[in-house]
């Protein structure tokens, strides 16, 4: 089938290099011409496992290409699919300026019958605008059908996701555009889930919602547990084994951040005031988060009479391990409210310095290794959970550290490797290991 992925960001070079992948003809189009010329080199503009790998082989095989001319990629399309951007916008809408000049190229663009896919997060009711946006600006006397399909891969593990997801949504009334929606995602094996439009639409931010809801209880819960004495983690293996809960989504931490959970919570609240609904339990939601991602400061602030003029390593600045997106990562808080306070902040992340450079304050200092930010620093923090990270010789925090004070916002280790490994160790629900001497902070 002949595909055009508009928009090459996470979700739509991702697509676009699976469906080469089970033999699509596939053209991805970006308005970003020198992502155009990378990726026509084989390189990726994300960090992503296995995807560059995916896209070099498609490219070769003569499967996948890319343009930055719209008119180009629609030329032959059978199917469009719109992958750009819907950020939040300052009153937590989603912003669909994106999605509306990609409509209005549909329109200008297309010569022959298509389906146009709207793969983008999108309100309930967008891929109404869009069919009409599409409508009122067509030059060609063409069929156009509009389907909603959501897509819930998650970075990290994009590739993984796609080929192997729990389920593809559908959601259009018209049978014809449902089975040729089919067919181009047959090759997958995957469950398909069939709806209207509405609906469609609403799966995605309720499923995300219902992820970040998971994820704000089980950081209540964490830090009931503190003051408690219990431990969360055995908390929720206890509670995971009930199939009615599931252990998924249930690791305590420093809140959820990310391209999507902070955008799509606040959009699904915007949503429901539009038609006069307070989504009051989505609110604590957001709410638990916002003070959530800032609870290591708390604890510094508890741990050490007067932080000020005190270095502090900081491992691990992406949102979430195995991607490069500084979107909503709390270590962009951390530094923020760490600097404040009069504290020297030595980062260090495997992938996402380059990014994290254009967010983070500008006084933070990078270091090339763990070792090189723990060496120059008084005490530790952990933000995300880099698996060089939890394979780390916590004993060498002894050695390497001013202070053998760890803050692990990730729950990386069991208390009994920070034990064995003689240093003070802070971490989330938890009961803190203090040295001899030192009175827990819990
Ligand atoms: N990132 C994720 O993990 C993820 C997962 C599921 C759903 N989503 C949703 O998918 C959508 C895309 O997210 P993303 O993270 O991939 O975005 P992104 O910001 O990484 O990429 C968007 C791309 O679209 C391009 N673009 C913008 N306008 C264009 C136009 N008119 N024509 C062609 N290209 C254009 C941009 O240059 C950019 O490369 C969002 O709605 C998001 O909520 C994201
Ligand atoms: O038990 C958990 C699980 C996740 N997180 C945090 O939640 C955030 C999001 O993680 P994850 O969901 O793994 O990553 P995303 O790539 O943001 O993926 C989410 O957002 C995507 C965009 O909509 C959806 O497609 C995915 O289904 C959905 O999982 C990260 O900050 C994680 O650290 C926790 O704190 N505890």
């Amino acid at each position: 089938m002949k595909i055009a992925v508009v928009g090459t960001g996470y979700v739509g070079l991702v697509t676009g290099v699976c469906l080469a992948e089970v033999n699509h003809d596939v053209i991805c189009i970006d308005t970003d011409l020198q992502k155009i010329k990378n990726m026509e080199q084989g390189i990726s503009p994300i960090y992503e496992p296995g995807l560059e790998e995916l896209m070099v082989k498609n490219i070769n095989k003569g499967n996948l290409k890319f343009t930055n001319i719209h008119v180009e990629g629609f030329k032959n399309a059978e199917v469009i699919i719109i992958a750009v951007g819907t950020p939040q916008m300052p009153d937590g809408s989603a912003n669909l300026q994106y999605i509306e000049a990609v409509a209005k190229s549909i329109a200008e663009y297309v010569t022959k019958d298509v389906i146009v896919v709207t793969k983008s997060t999108v309100p309930v009711g967008t891929n109404d605008f869009v069919r009409q946006v599409i409508l009122d600006n067509l030059k060609c006397d063409v069929n156009v059908k509009v389907a909603s399909n959501p897509e819930f891969l998650r970075e990290g593990s994009a590739i993984v996701d796609t080929f192997q997801g729990d389920r593809i949504v559908i959601g259009t009334q018209d049978e014809e555009t449902a089975s040729i929606l089919e067919m181009m995602y047959e090759p997958f094996g995957l469950p398909i889930f069939k709806t209207d439009i509405y609906s469609s639409e609403m799966i995605k931010y309720a499923s995300n919602a219902f992820l970040a809801t998971k994820i704000s209880f089980i950081n209540e819960v964490s830090n009931i547990c503190e003051k408690l004495g219990a431990n969360v983690e055995d908390v929720a293996n206890g509670m995971g084994f009930d199939n009615r809960i599931g252990r998924a989504f249930l690791n305590a931490g420093i809140g959820y951040g990310g391209s999507c959970f902070p955008k799509d919570t606040h959009a699904l609240v915007q949503i429901a005031g539009g038609v006069h609904h307070d989504f009051e339990l989505l609110k604590s939601v957001i709410e638990v988060n916002n003070k959530q991602q800032r609870l290591l400061v708390d604890k510094i602030k508890a741990r050490f009479e007067n932080p000020e003029g005190k270095t502090v390593a900081m491992l691990g600045l992406a949102f979430k391990p195995n991607t490069d997106d500084m979107r909503e990562a709390a270590s962009s808080v951390l530094a923020r409210e760490l600097i404040q306070l009069g504290m020297k902040v030595i980062a260090y992340d495997p992938i996402a310095i380059e990014n994290a450079k254009t967010q983070l304050p500008q006084q933070v200092i990078y270091a090339n290794s763990s070792e090189e930010a723990l060496k120059q620093s008084d005490f530790a923090l952990i933000v995300t959970e880099w698996d060089e990270f939890k394979q780390m010789d916590l004993g060498k925090l002894q050695e390497w550290l001013t202070e053998p004070i760890l803050f692990d916002g990730r729950n990386c280790f069991t208390l009994e490797q920070a034990k064995n490994a003689g240093i003070e160790y802070h971490s989330m629900g938890r009961p803190s290991i203090m040295l001899e001497n030192k009175v827990s902070i819990n």
